[in-house]
């Protein structure tokens, strides 16, 4: 007799803003209707977009504010994979309620976004791109004065706020290959870490006083808002370089803008800002002693694409109804 059971609707995916490489692309239409939607620039505002929600089970990209009116419409979406370690574009409470699974890629971009933060170190410290612009606008008449001369990186006091992953890889940068001190301030004390570093545990205030260079690698959320903000930069003082590797809104930003043109503090080294991309006529594009960067922690083509990978096994994995490898709010749904 014939078989006349019709097989299982297959389920329906969204991607979005990050393009995924042909063989990871592969891995999901092997299994699911895929809709790809990494060319729309203004997801949020793309009638297609709004009208395909309905239909997703599961949502993969980054760089995109998913907020609790949006995810409303996605009435029968099952999960979230998202191509970045930070989860700060979710309303993690929404999603919880309705039992979404949220997945992340931790561990995949650490050694390569520590490697961007002292990227950003040097380059403020050496003054790296105000000089190498002076050589490309053929502005090399003589040779460098004092006036242009950096700081040292070696042998200073770092300071990091945030000991996670990344913090603890800069850490290791710092304390193994540049011989600087480490401190740093995170809510909870890492023992491990203070050993393996040498490493002290300091109230915020009191890190900013000591620390030559302080490196933020916090999430955002509603803690950690606008921690640093004229208070802190008068804290760290008119030697002291910032360098914000975490979330452009841990930052007050015209806190920060005043303090760089004023001398409050030396320099800073900026991946991420409160507006992205940086508007053109954001202050920070024209001064001398900011170093700003188009959000590339992570860029990096190795790292991409393991971020990738895993975010595809995660949105497989959470639409087949297992544990993904990385989920973020797992213990908080109701799957057990
Ligand atoms: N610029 C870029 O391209 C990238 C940016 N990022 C950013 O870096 C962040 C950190 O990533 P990762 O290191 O993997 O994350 P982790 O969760 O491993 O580390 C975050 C650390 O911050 C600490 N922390 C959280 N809230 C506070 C607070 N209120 N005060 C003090 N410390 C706090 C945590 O403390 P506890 O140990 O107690 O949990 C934890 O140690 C991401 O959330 C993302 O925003 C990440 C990748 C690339
Ligand atoms: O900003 C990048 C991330 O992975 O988070």
């Amino acid at each position: 007799m014939a078989d006349t059971t019709t097989p299982p609707e297959k389920k329906t995916v969204i991607v979005y803003k990050r393009p995924l490489a042909p063989d990871l692309m592969a891995q999901l239409e092997q299994r699911f209707t895929v809709l790809d939607f990494t060319c729309v620039t203004d997801l949020t505002e793309d009638a297609d977009f709004l009208e395909a929600l309905p239909r997703a089970h599961g949502l993969i990209g980054a760089s995109v504010k998913l907020d609790r009116e949006l995810l409303a419409r996605a009435e029968r979406l099952e999960a979230i994979s998202s191509i970045s370690v930070g989860v700060d574009n979710y309303d993690i409470a929404y999603l919880n309620e309705r039992d979404i699974v949220l997945c992340h890629t931790p561990d995949v971009l650490t050694e390569t976004t520590a490697d961007t933060a002292f990227l950003l170190i040097l380059s403020a410290a050496r003054r790296g791109v105000e000089l190498a612009n002076m050589v490309r606008k053929g502005e090399w008449t003589e040779s460098v004065k004092e006036p242009q001369f950096g700081v040292d990186v070696h042998h200073k006091t770092l300071g990091i706020v945030g000991m996670g992953r990344i913090g603890q890889a800069i850490g290791r940068r710092a304390k193994f290959g540049f011989g600087m001190t480490v401190n740093y301030h995170n809510r909870s004390r890492h023992e491990i870490v203070e050993q393996e570093l040498d490493a002290t545990w300091l109230e915020f205030e009191t890190l900013l006083e000591r620390s030559d260079i302080v490196c933020v690698t916090v999430p955002l959320s509603d803690a950690t808002r606008k921690m640093f903000d004229q208070k802190a930069f008068e804290t760290m003082g008119a030697e002291c370089i910032f360098v914000n590797i975490s979330r452009g809104g841990v930052v007050d930003e015209p806190a920060l803008i005043e303090a760089l043109q004023n001398g409050t503090i030396r320099a800073a080294g900026l991946d991420v800002f409160e507006t992205e991309p940086l508007p053109a006529d954001s202050p920070l594009t024209r001064l001398d002693n900011a170093v700003t960067l188009p959000h590339i922690g992570s860029a990096t083509h190795e790292t991409r694409f393991a971020m990738a990978e895993l975010a595809v096994q995660n949105l497989i994995q959470s639409l087949q109804g297992d544990r993904p490898q990385a989920p973020y709010n797992w213990d908080a749904l109701d799957r057990g």
